[in-house]
């Protein structure tokens, strides 16, 4: 589990790391890129007897199929190669490709085949990587049609063609791949947006490369080896006063159950008291099916908190507004979220006392709260996630999660991170509240405000994923199941934690 963090590398990083080794290289990056497909395609395949088809584009992407198909060849396998570009303007390094793979007796046909009677035991896209420079049209998009209509495995390399490497935007006619071997490192564009349903299953072969030799690590994928630090057992002389007091600020009238569900993720991760402060004025004063929960009129929270949460059912009447610019002056750990958010976007004097905090501040915006924030719309915030993660956490020098599939984490130093867990049953009523308690009560038991961001996105969606195993979801799972599930899951992180080594002994949360 505790596997070391996946560094994430945009194009123009990638880029300078071949600018740098590409000269000196040997064997060179294309040779190392092209076995190691080929690798992977053999374990892809297993016995699959049928023959392997491999389509090969203008540039360096299909400069690594004919080193693939050479490989594969030279393997015994049959191998067929489509190719329809000018041999004479393929780029140094791709036309000695393709030149070594004719050398060694390799046949190309210009256009795509029809099927053999058996089927491909797998088709290899080849056409297009980081080099992607427009939306596919024309005779590629026609290969890629035909590609992804195959009932065989549909293998990218590098990228699914289409795909666009840094934003997960699909650019016109898209491959759909079961199985992407990317190159160096992983990209953004893999992990979030719609790159998770074009990529299926991802390996990333670094070429015997160490990316963060070359250039500085600013992406990372969301791994538990990033905050075990954190992951300590508890102390057995102990009591429920060093284990934090949460505050969740919300629950206007029809909305109460967003600040319980929080509540709730709070106390069920662990944190000493959970008090919820609910702006409707006949809300219930207590939760009877959660009474450890302590319910308070919107105004009557207690000064003394670990952590605060505001948002979840909050509303966005003068009453709200007037409590979150309170909220904003308390100096502890704040979440904002829903219509905290949706306030702050619209009102200078908010953004200037968040942005004027000194205790961590933590924003938990999806795409829409995202773009009000931004003064933009929803489709441009997907165009590009990572630029709107970081962006607004440079302008309110706060730690952001911008939710949705390949949620990212961006902090105000413009050093960012993707989680991979979670899946589309997540996409449902309350699981938003649930993250924002998942956050305070880390927050409220003294977790450094980017470890426990960190740690409650990946639990959120790991909590989820177990679910979906146990047939819990993807379809009907509900919030309240995945505040369950996650207290197993961080339950079974700490107990691993305790069996590692490196881990320090119990120690009291320092307040
Ligand atoms: N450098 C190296 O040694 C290494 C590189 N590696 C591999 O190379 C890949 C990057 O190679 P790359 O830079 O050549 O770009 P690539 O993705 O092949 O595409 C460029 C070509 O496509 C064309 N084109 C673009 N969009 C198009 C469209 N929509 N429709 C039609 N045409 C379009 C574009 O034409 P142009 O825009 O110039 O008209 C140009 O001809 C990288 O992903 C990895 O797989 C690895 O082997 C490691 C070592
Ligand atoms: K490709």
């Amino acid at each position: 589990m505790f596997s070391t963090a996946q560094s994430i590398y945009p194009v123009r990083a990638i880029r300078e790391i071949e600018d740098q080794l590409i000269p000196s290289a040997k064997p060179s990056l294309m040779e190392r890129a092209g076995r190691a497909a080929a690798e992977d395609a053999v374990r892809l395949i297993l016995d699959r007897p049928a023959a392997i088809l491999i389509a090969c584009g203008p540039g360096n992407n299909g400069g690594d199929g004919f080193v693939m198909a050479r490989q594969l060849a030279q393997a015994g396998r049959e191998v067929v190669v489509a190719f329809a570009a000018a041999p004479e303007r393929l780029p140094a390094e791709a036309a000695k490709a393709h030149a070594d793979y004719l050398a060694a007796g390799g046949t190309i046909v210009s256009d795509l085949p029809a099927a053999p009677a058996n089927g491909w035991a797998l088709v290899v896209d080849a056409l297009f990587g980081i080099g992607l420079a427009r939306p596919v049209e024309g005779r590629y998009a026609g290969w890629i049609n035909a590609l992804n209509a195959q009932p065989a495995p549909r293998m990218a390399l590098d990228v699914p063609s289409g795909l666009d490497a840094d934003t997960g935007q699909p650019l016109g006619t898209t491959f759909r791949a079961t199985h992407t071997t990317t190159f160096i490192a992983l990209k953004p564009g893999l992990l979030t947006n719609d790159g998770p349903d074009y990529c299926g299953e991802i390996s990333v072969q670094r070429l015997d490369i160490e990316a963060p030799a070359w250039v500085p690590v600013r992406g990372q994928a969301i791994r538990p080896a990033l905050f075990r630090a954190h992951l300590r057992p508890r102390p057995r002389n102990t009591h429920k006063g060093i284990h934090g007091d949460a505050g969740i600020l919300g629950g206007n009238t029809g909305m109460v159950g967003a600040a319980l569900l929080a509540g709730r993720a709070a106390l069920w991760l662990g944190t000493g008291r959970v008090y919820v402060g609910l702006l409707d004025e006949y809300g219930p004063s207590v939760d009877c099916s959660q009474p450890e929960l302590m319910l308070r009129r919107a105004h009557a929270l207690p000064e003394r908190l670990s952590a605060l949460a505001v948002g979840p059912g909050l509303g966005t009447q003068p009453a709200a507004e007037g409590l979150l610019a309170a909220a904003l002056g308390r100096p502890v750990p704040l979440v904002l979220d829903a219509d905290a958010l949706n306030l702050i976007g619209t009102d200078s004097a908010l953004q200037s006392a968040l942005a004027a905090r000194e205790a961590p501040s933590v924003l938990t915006p999806h795409p829409a709260e995202a773009a009000r924030m931004l003064g933009c719309d929803t489709a441009c915030v997907q165009a590009d996630r990572l630029h709107a993660a970081l962006e607004i956490a440079r302008r309110h020098r706060a730690l952001v999660v911008l939710k949705g599939c390949g949620s990212i984490v961006a902090t105000p130093d413009e050093r960012w991170f993707i989680n991979g867990t979670g899946h589309p049953g997540m996409a449902t009523a309350g699981m938003g509240d649930v993250l924002t308690g998942l956050v305070v009560g880390l927050l409220a038991q003294s977790w450094p405000a980017e470890s426990a961001l960190l740690a409650a996105v990946h639990l959120h969606g790991a909590a989820a994923d177990r679910l979906a195993r146990e047939g819990i979801g993807p379809v009907g799972l509900t919030a309240s199941e995945t505040i369950d599930a996650a207290r197993g899951v961080f339950n079974g992180w700490l107990i691993e934690a305790q069996r590692d080594p490196r881990i320090t002994p119990p120690q009291r949360p320092i307040r």
